[in-house]
C-alpha cells in the first residue's frame, strides 16, 4: 500500500455554539488542513494520486471556508464548526469528488493552531 500526504492552509473565523467559555466567541484561526490518500496500486506514471491534482481538490473545497466566518457556511450554519467536524466534512467531500478505482481518502486532520486539531477516518 502507498499514501500520499497533501497539506493546506486557510485562514477563518469561527464560534462554538454551547461552548461553556469564551469559545463560544467569534475568533479567527490559520487552520491547517492535512489529507491523506491510500493507494493500493501506482499508474503509468508511478504515481497514487497526483498530488497536485489532490491538492487543488481540497483547496477548491477549503475555498468556500478561507476568509469566511465558518458558522455561516453550511454544513456549519446548523452544526458546530469544530476541528472534528470540519475534518469529517472535507473527508466526506473528498470521499464523493476522488474518482480513482485504486485511491480513496483514509485520513483528514485539521489544525487550529499548531499544537491543537483532531482528525477524522473511517
Ligand atoms: N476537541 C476540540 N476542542 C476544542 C475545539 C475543537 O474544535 N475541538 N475548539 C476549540 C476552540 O475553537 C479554540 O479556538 C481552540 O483553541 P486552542 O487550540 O487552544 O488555541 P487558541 O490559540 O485559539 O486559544 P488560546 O486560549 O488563545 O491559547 C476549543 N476546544
Ligand atoms: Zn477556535
Amino acid at each position: 500500500m502507498y499514501e500520499v500526504y497533501v497539506t493546506t492552509r486557510f485562514s477563518a473565523a469561527h464560534q462554538l455554539r454551547g461552548y461553556d467559555g469564551k469559545y463560544e466567541n467569534l475568533h479567527g484561526h490559520n487552520w491547517t488542513a492535512s489529507v491523506t490518500v491510500e493507494a493500493k496500486e501506482l499508474d503509468e506514471i508511478g504515481v497514487g494520486i497526483d498530488f497536485v491534482e489532490l491538492k487543488r481538490m481540497v483547496d477548491d473545497f477549503l475555498s468556500k471556508l478561507d476568509y469566511h466566518n465558518i458558522n455561516e457556511v453550511p454544513p456549519f450554519d446548523t452544526q458546530n464548526p469544530s476541528a472534528e467536524n470540519i475534518a469529517r466534512w472535507l473527508f466526506k467531500q473528498l470521499e464523493a469528488a476522488i474518482d480513482k478505482q485504486h485511491a480513496r481518502v483514509k485520513r483528514v486532520e485539521v489544525y487550529e493552531t499548531p499544537e491543537s486539531g483532531a482528525a477524522y477516518f473511517e
